[in-house]
């Protein structure tokens, strides 16, 4: 499998400085309200969408909710579950041994998922508004596969780029992907050399002074 430049480049970046690229061009990227809750391990990597909907509501289906996406997804994918609801799980331990075997990079959820302790076992990554032990099965379904979706209010298309970490989640848009991935190794090399000075004994006052307060601006 050929490699993908942007996944690798995503993968020496961490979610700031992503997310003040996206800030320094206007666009809001960060899903807030998301958070890691199995193993500590940084994700990168392209958008799967599942979008999840009230039984009643959704179509009539054979199959569990989540099963459509793992089947669909290649290795260092990452699949991005719009749910919106924190009392019923919309993923759970064996759709992670599943996404595990396909080598998927983790997922990430706005809402609920349960089986924590299995994901933490396979040392599978999750990023999820909270966990219950209530599952999906009489509750919930899947209402669309691979389509465009709205996580935590971001909008989210099959084919975007992830990069979650303990610091939150962030999606950047495919279509200004380059844009955003080369301002976010600018920023990330400023923070670095900054880092260094304080290290050196310059004051953390003049370091960050008023060039980083309009640093975004002047990105
Ligand atoms: O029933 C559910 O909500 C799904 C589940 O536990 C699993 O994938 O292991
Ligand atoms: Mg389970």
């Amino acid at each position: 499998m050929p490699e993908d430049i942007f996944v690798e480049k995503l993968s020496h970046l961490d979610t700031c400085a992503v997310s003040d690229a996206l800030d320094s061009l206007g666009i809001q990227g960060a899903a807030l309200g998301i958070k890691q809750v199995s193993v500590a391990k940084k994700i990168t990597g392209r958008a799967i969408t599942v979008k999840l909907t009230s039984k009643d509501s959704a179509p009539p289906s054979s199959r569990h909710l989540g099963t459509a996406a793992v089947e669909a997804a290649s290795h260092g994918d990452v699949i991005v579950v719009e749910h919106g609801r924190t009392d019923v799980a919309g993923w759970g331990g064996n759709l992670s041994v599943a996404a595990s075997q396909k080598g998927i990079s983790g997922i990430i959820i706005d809402g609920a998922l349960r089986d924590v302790d299995e994901m933490w076992s396979l040392q599978f990554p999750a990023y999820a508004a909270s966990a219950v032990p209530v599952t999906a099965r009489g509750r919930i379904a899947e209402e669309s596969c691979n389509e465009p979706i709205t996580v935590a209010g971001i909008d989210v298309k099959p084919n975007d780029l992830v990069i979650a970490d303990r610091s939150g989640v962030v999606f950047i848009p495919e279509k200004i992907a380059k844009e955003v991935i080369d301002k976010a190794e600018e920023i990330m090399k400023k923070e670095e050399k900054m880092a260094q000075s304080i290290r050196q004994g310059v004051p953390v006052s003049s370091v960050m002074g008023k060039n980083y307060e309009t640093m975004l601006q002047e990105e």
